[in-house]
């Protein structure tokens, strides 16, 4: 399998990623993408480690792959599948949440249910190819499925000049030119492929745009313009431990008449069928299902940050203190067990695929955008000024002119001065550093925006029962009793 070294040797290519105007000549020695470059790496060489438990046998190839690349078909399938979707989780503490096994979910449920896409130019059959190179190339494929904000009024038919969102330019024969933007590739600077569609709702009039498609990273024509990348302004790992090691970057992907071949795209021209994929297919639950594992594995490190900060300040006898830590374990667990209940009530569709509960995975997911900030809030509540009562950096800890006085004053029973910081700026950088902003907004919106994820809810609620039980209650009583009543009192 893929290794973190072969992985890392392929990123050396013709990508164009452009930070500070200009563009990043090796994305995986730049201090901007090394880091992340580097912990993407180190899941491939996990999953490359039999002794990990991450492989499967692949029964098309004859080898070992990874288990995360293959949709479940049965419970145990499914309980594999979470196991090794863990290990990654646990390895990032769930800071990185376009680890390969996201998209790779979406493809891998995409080619279990080839029926959704269209059989005319071998459509679904690209589908199958494509998974195929994922499953035996260890492909990490990053995705950017929302058209820019142009206006959300309207759709890309409707908005001034030609080709704003990602569109179809020209068909030719070996395939068509695209041209234009797509919104956010997160990890796109460090992936192999970006998976290219639109999961917003287009119009029929949207047709050009309504295509979905693979390209390599290092496609010519193609641009990826990142955010602010955190990684390189830190000052030192300890200083600040999360944006050192998993700033994913985010980009915005633009397009100049990039050519890609038929056997990239999966849809064409089909404004149903980008909906399709998504919800016909597994992808849509099989995919979040791993966002929800990630997600959990973050909310309880958070939790566990929370703990050992109420433990170092001396605070965690109090009741008050205890009623915040037992709001965010209910909020914690609110999650894990919308996992768990995803898992339970998995049902077999008519591919033979195992789908997670949908009712419980976005009755969990509905709630994203309300337990994320109130967990960032308690945590930012229980740290107190203990995240600005530290030093600049790791110098004045370790300065001969400094570090008596770090020693006396930045201490706390039990525990040195280098540890208490080295606590409280690990608290800092995932509630209050730009990073951890990035992550407030990354949780409310990955998924889609909150009324987008709580229209999931809706829609995969069984609200038949409920409104049954109401209006079976509604018919057990009525006027005639009001009416001998009011009888009654007149008479
Ligand atoms: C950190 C981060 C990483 C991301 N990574 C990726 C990625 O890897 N791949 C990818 O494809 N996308 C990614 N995204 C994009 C993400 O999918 C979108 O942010 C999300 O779908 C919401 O779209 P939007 O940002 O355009 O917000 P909008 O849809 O423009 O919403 C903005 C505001 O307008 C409101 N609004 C908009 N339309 C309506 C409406 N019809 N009714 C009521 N209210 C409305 C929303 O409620 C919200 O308050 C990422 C986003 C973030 C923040």
């Amino acid at each position: 399998m893929r290794t973190s070294t072969d992985y890392l040797a392929s990123l050396d290519d013709d990508r164009r990623v452009i930070v500070d105007g200009k563009p990043v000549e090796h994305v995986a020695s730049d201090p901007a993408f090394a880091p992340i470059a580097s912990t993407i790496g180190d899941l491939l060489d996990l999953a490359a480690d039999p002794a990990n438990g991450m492989q499967v046998h692949d029964e098309a190839t004859d080898r070992a792959v990874n288990r995360l690349f293959l949709a479940p078909r049965n419970a145990d399938d499914l309980q594999s599948w979470r196991d090794a979707a863990q290990i990654w989780a646990d390895h990032t503490h769930g800071w990185v949440g376009r680890s390969p096994d996201h998209v790779g979910a979406f493809v891998a449920a995409f080619s279990s249910h080839p029926e959704a896409f269209a059989t005319e130019r071998g459509l679904a059959d690209n589908v199958l190819a494509f998974h195929r190179r994922i499953v035996e190339n260890d492909l990490h494929v990053s995705y950017a499925i929302i058209p820019p904000q142009v206006s959300r009024a309207t759709t890309a038919h409707a908005w001034e000049g030609d080709f704003i969102q990602v569109g179809v330019k020209e068909e030719r024969e070996d395939g068509i030119v695209v041209s234009g933007a797509q919104m956010l590739a997160t990890g796109g600077a460090v992936a192999d492929e970006i998976l290219v569609s639109c999961i917003k709702p287009l119009k029929a009039e949207d047709a050009d745009f309504a295509v979905s498609f693979t390209v390599p990273v290092g496609a010519e024509g193609l641009t990826l313009y990142c955010r602010r990348p955190y990684a390189p302004g830190v000052t030192s790992e300890y200083d600040y431990p999360l944006s050192s090691r998993f700033d994913e970057t985010d980009a915005l992907l633009v397009f100049h008449d990039v050519f890609i071949p038929w056997e990239n795209v999966f849809v064409y021209k089909d404004v149903a069928g980008l909906r399709k994929q998504f919800f016909e297919t597994a992808a849509h639950v099989l995919g979040n299902f791993q966002a929800q594992i990630r997600f959990a594995t973050k909310l309880k490190f958070l939790a566990g940050i929370a703990r050992k900060v109420a433990a170092v300040n001396d605070v965690d006898k109090f009741p008050g203190v205890i009623e915040k830590l037992g709001e965010l374990a209910s909020l914690v667990s609110i999650v894990e067990s919308g996992v768990n209940s995803a898992q339970f009530t998995a049902t077999t569709d008519a591919q033979g695929f195992l789908r997670p509960g949908a009712q419980a995975l976005y009755g969990a997911m509905g709630l994203q955008a309300e337990i994320h900030p109130r967990v960032i809030g308690i945590l930012r509540d229980l740290v107190g000024g203990g995240v600005l009562q530290v030093p600049s950096s790791v110098h004045e800890l370790v300065e001969v002119a400094t570090r008596d006085d770090m020693e006396r004053y930045v201490s706390s029973p039990g525990i040195s001065s280098i540890d208490r910081v080295k606590l409280f700026k690990l608290a800092w950088d995932a509630i209050g550093s730009e990073f951890a902003g990035r992550h407030q907004q990354y949780e409310l919106f990955y998924s889609g925006a909150p009324f987008v994820v709580k229209g999931y809810a809706f829609r995969n609620f069984d609200y038949d029962g409920p409104l049954a039980s109401v209006e079976e209650f509604l018919a057990s009583y009525g006027v005639t009793e009001l009416a001998a009543i009011t009888e009654e009192v007149t008479a």
